[in-house]
């Protein structure tokens, strides 16, 4: 027996696993194949023989055993009537009931005075329903069986001392810790159990009178309660000291704790009894002095002082009594406010409390499965932790994991309006020992819930947890009582009985076949759930190819913006400097054109003389000068009468070309323009232009012939053109823009106009200006209001005016029908280079033979409308003309004219100069022009 005591943790407890083996899982196929690979490889390893081991006969655990176990668990029925004088009766007498301010219903008086609880024998107990809930909610009785010892209602103080408090007491006087804890619904008689009544004592008082009894010498007792203020954390209140500070709790101890030392039983009563007076009470419609909180009380010995000296060194063993505060529900004990809040603190200890014994009455494997269950469940939760739920687990750590012995009693009240917290109660505490319980007759209500919809269970449980289905199942039960939180309790209550293999029979059959059917459904949950996922991923694969598209074609689209944003730029930048290329033109047309019509305006009366001593009409030169500025167009185009759609067509062919193009565009644009303004006025004007421009060019045209005089002519114009400020027009070749000069092709049609200008100037044809005498030979003709104004000083700008249109611009002259049919043009011709002017003297003399006689044309074709002068706008003047200079060396030259008469088709008669009263400068001009058309 002592042996026994010392080992508590070998020898009978293992024998209660042997006689109940696990469980064994039922074999599947891959079970089955891989058990016979492993033993296929295994076959030379020896087995162990376990099968043998478990056959093999042990004692049965003998009566002495039951002092060996850590935990006991005793039941005690209060009488469902107590007598004022608190003596149990089991005669039904609701007048004589205790409870105060409890004023139950008819029905409810049925309920109270209806026995729920029969003892079936002193381990057993049957709970039947009251018979409202068996018609209401179907349930059915349970067996409970396995308790240490069941007292029933009728059981005296000490009789309950005798079976669970005398062996904690002989345990603790020889030197072994225990503990009694008393743990049930309210006011079912835990505090009565313990502290009694003055009457009946309870265990504490006959402890303290059997130790002091047995062993007279000094003890220390403490008291101490974990309460809870409000419902807000818990607190540890020293009831053994006068002073009730707040304790600390540290490593299962308790910081500051009092300890009373005490050498009688009156002594130590004494200290009980003021603790009892500073515990917390309450009144709640269950109990008139309700406990709202834990108390504990220790007992341990102190060391024997005989004479100021330490005699005998007391052990270590300490003696422990606790009062737990019932679970409460509220309907039960209508708590409102902060009593609801100590209820709810109340009922969570209790149930950490009984969570903690569940643990500790089991075996190691049992252990680890309920802690692995509770973190399956609550997988925040650490495994074992539990114990740090509340500080009555801390401190009673030791107990709760079964290092030290342990005597639980349950209290219970037998009524039938207390079935609901005994059902609960029983099934919290059915697997603290070898508590078993069976239902006789299975409640309609667990067949209701098993018809539950399964998709609602599905959606609780975890698939790869067979037991949680289980859960859920046991679980429904619980809704029955939500006050005592027995979603923790009641949960793994039958897992816990499977392992230790003490659920009966036809229970385990019933649960087998559910976790069968649960299994299939979790395997069909399974497959459901992969191929969801399955399509999930094959969906987000999808989906993400699908972006990446998108985002490559987002970078294409974006790259290809860049690029376009880039080319506008770039033709933007084109733009611009092609419109600067324009405006530019325009100037330099807009210049030519001042130049060329103030050159024109000062030898205008000369340019009337030559054109009369030279037999040509003032009509001819007219239309030849038209012709002139139409043969000027580039390649032959269209010429058309209006400067403003020949600077729309510049436009286009500024855009159209490169830059050599639009190079050689310029040039013939300048000679164009110089033709044209040069033709404006008079034929000693169209001769002066037009013999500055092309003696700068190169090479020297072919077939063309130069007198000497007209060579002396040229080379007076060039020198003066070097000298000084020379005339508009040769400046103005070199003024446009420096950039430009550079060696432009010049259109073939103007050499071949050149070339052929001899060939073709004998078909031209002079009419007479009318008015002025003119050869007989020759034909001149003239528009009448131009030849008044031939004749004197105004004339010229009358004639000026001859290429102005209405908007004030000049009319490009239209260029002799010569110039028309030049098609071909080949050589290439540097107008940038003036020393080429000078090498080249005999082609451009040439060149200006023929180009004055069709500007003499085209001032003969295009002499339309003078009076347009006036709108003429003269652009700002910049240069001065050196056609005065010029004319006036002319003046002085002493050329010998020859009237010949033109072999052009027109057949124009010659004027002679004494006739019309020219000036000699004139006379001068007309004479080169003669000597030009009959060389
Ligand atoms: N076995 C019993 N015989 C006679 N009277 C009893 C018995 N058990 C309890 N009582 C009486 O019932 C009343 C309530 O009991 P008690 O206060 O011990 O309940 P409790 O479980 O401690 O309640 P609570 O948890 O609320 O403190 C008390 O007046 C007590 O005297």
């Amino acid at each position: 027996m002592e042996e026994e005591l010392k080992s508590p943790f070998h020898g009978p407890s293992s024998v209660t696993i042997r006689r109940n083996p696990p469980r064994r899982a039922k074999t599947t196929p891959a079970t089955a194949t891989a058990t016979a690979v492993v033993n296929s490889r295994c076959k030379q390893v020896s087995k162990f023989p376990i099968q043998e081991m478990l056959d093999c006969q042990l004692p049965l655990p003998s009566k002495s055993s039951e002092n060996t176990e850590t935990l006991r668990v005793y039941l005690r029925i209060r009488p469902i009537t107590v007598t004022s004088n608190n003596n149990t009766t089991g005669t039904m007498k609701p007048s004589s009931r205790k409870k105060g301010g409890c004023l139950a219903t008819k029905k409810k008086k049925n309920e109270m005075f209806e026995n729920c609880l029969l003892v079936n024998d002193s381990q057993s107990v049957t709970l039947s329903p009251p018979l409202s809930m068996q018609d209401s909610k179907r349930l059915k009785s349970e067996v409970y069986d396995g308790f240490t010892h069941v007292f029933d209602c009728g059981s005296s103080q000490n009789e309950v001392y005798e079976k669970i408090m005398e062996p904690l007491v002989s345990d603790f006087l020889r030197g072994k810790s225990g503990m009694l804890a008393t743990m049930g619904p309210t006011g079912s008689g835990k505090t009565h159990t313990i502290f009694g009544s003055p009457r009946h004592p309870g265990m504490l008082s006959l402890a303290l009178a059997n130790i002091f009894h047995c062993t007279p010498c000094s003890y220390y007792i403490s008291m101490f309660e974990i309460y809870s203020e409000g419902g807000k954390g818990e607190k540890i209140l020293d009831l053994s000291s006068s002073d009730g500070q707040d304790l600390v709790l540290q490593q299962s101890n308790v910081k500051g704790l009092q300890e009373v030392m005490v050498f009688s039983v009156t002594a130590a009563e004494a200290v009980i009894a003021r603790g009892m007076l500073k515990r917390a009470t309450a009144i709640t419609n269950s109990n008139c002095q309700s406990s709202r909180s834990q108390c504990i009380i220790n007992i341990r010995c102190a060391p024997e002082v005989i004479d100021g000296e330490v005699e005998v060194l007391p052990n270590n063993a300490v003696l422990t009594i606790v009062d737990l505060a019932g679970a409460e529900r509220e309907k039960k004990t209508g708590n409102q406010g902060t009593r609801l809040l100590e209820s709810n603190f109340i009922n969570k200890t209790s149930m950490v409390f009984g969570l903690c014994l569940r643990v500790c009455s089991l075996s190691l494997c049992a252990v680890l499965c309920n802690s692995l269950l509770e973190h399956q469940k609550n997988p925040k939760k650490p495994i074992q932790k539990h114990f740090q739920n509340s500080l009555l687990t801390k401190y009673l750590r030791d107990y709760l994991e079964g290092k030290k012995r342990m005597a639980l009693i349950l209290t219970l009240k037998s009524g039938g309006d207390d079935y609901l917290d005994a059902s609960f109660l029983l099934r919290q505490a059915s697997p603290y020992m070898k508590i078993k319980f069976d239902v006789v007759e299975e409640p309609y209500h667990k067949r209701n819930i098993s018809k539950l919809p399964r998709e609602e269970k599905s959606k609780r449980r975890k698939l790869s947890d067979v037991n949680v289905s289980k859960i859920d199942e046991d679980t429904s039960t619980k809704d029955e009582y939500p006050l005592l939180g027995t979603e923790l309790i009641s949960v793994p209550l039958q897992q816990l009985e499977l392992l230790n293999g003490s659920i009966s029979s036809s229970r385990s059959i019933k649960v087998e076949t559910n976790q069968n059917v649960q299994r299939e459904e979790c395997c069909i949950e399974l497959e459901r759930t992969k191929r969801k996922e399955q399509v999930m991923q094959n969906f987000s694969k999808a989906l993400w190819n699908v972006l990446k598209e998108y985002k490559r074609k987002l970078e294409d689209s974006r790259n290809e913006v860049q690029f376009l944003k880039r080319s506008l730029e770039e033709k933007n930048a084109q733009s611009v400097e092609l419109e600067t290329e324009i405006e530019d033109l325009k100037s330099c047309s807009l210049h030519l054109n001042q130049q060329s019509a103030e050159a024109s305006s000062v030898i205008q009366a000369e340019c009337i003389g030559v054109a009369v001593d030279s037999n040509l009409s003032f009509e001819d030169l007219e239309e030849n000068a038209s012709q002139s500025s139409g043969s000027s167009a580039v390649h032959g185009r269209v010429v058309k009468d209006k400067k403003d759609i020949e600077h729309e067509e510049v436009k286009e062919e500024l855009l159209s070309t490169d830059k050599a193009e639009r190079g050689l565009w310029c040039s013939d644009l300048f000679v164009s323009s110089s033709t044209e303004q040069s033709l404006v006025g008079d034929g000693s004007c169209l001769t002066m232009s037009h013999s500055t421009h092309l003696s700068q060019m190169e090479p020297a045209l072919p077939g063309s012939r130069i007198s000497a005089k007209e060579s002396e002519f040229v080379d007076t114009c060039n020198a003066n053109k070097s000298d000084s400020d020379l005339g508009s027009s040769c400046k103005l070749v070199e003024t446009p823009r420096s950039d430009r000069r550079r060696k432009i092709a010049l259109p073939s049609i103007l050499v071949t106009d050149i070339n052929e200008l001899d060939s073709k100037i004998d078909r031209v044809s002079l009419k007479p200006l009318p008015g002025l005498k003119v050869s007989p030979n020759e034909e001149i003709r003239s528009t009448d209001s131009c030849i008044p104004s031939k004749r004197d000083s105004k004339r010229s700008s009358s004639c000026k005016s001859l290429n102005v249109d209405k908007a004030g611009r000049k009319l490009l002259p239209a260029s002799s029908t010569l110039l028309k049919e030049m098609t071909t043009l080949d050589s290439e011709v540097d107008i940038e280079r003036p020393e080429a002017s000078q090498d080249s003297k005999v082609s451009t003399i040439g060149k200006i033979e023929s180009l004055d006689t069709c500007n003499a044309r085209k001032i003969h074709i295009e002499n339309r409308s003078p009076c347009k002068s006036s709108n003429l706008v003269k652009p700002r003047r910049r240069l001065l003309p050196a056609s005065s200079m010029l004319l006036r060396e002319i003046n002085d030259l002493d050329l010998d004219v020859e009237n010949e008469r033109p072999t052009g088709s027109r057949g124009g008669r010659k004027l002679a100069a004494e006739e019309i009263g020219r000036t000699q400068g004139s006379i001068c001009l007309l004479k080169l022009l003669k000597n030009n058309l009959h060389p």
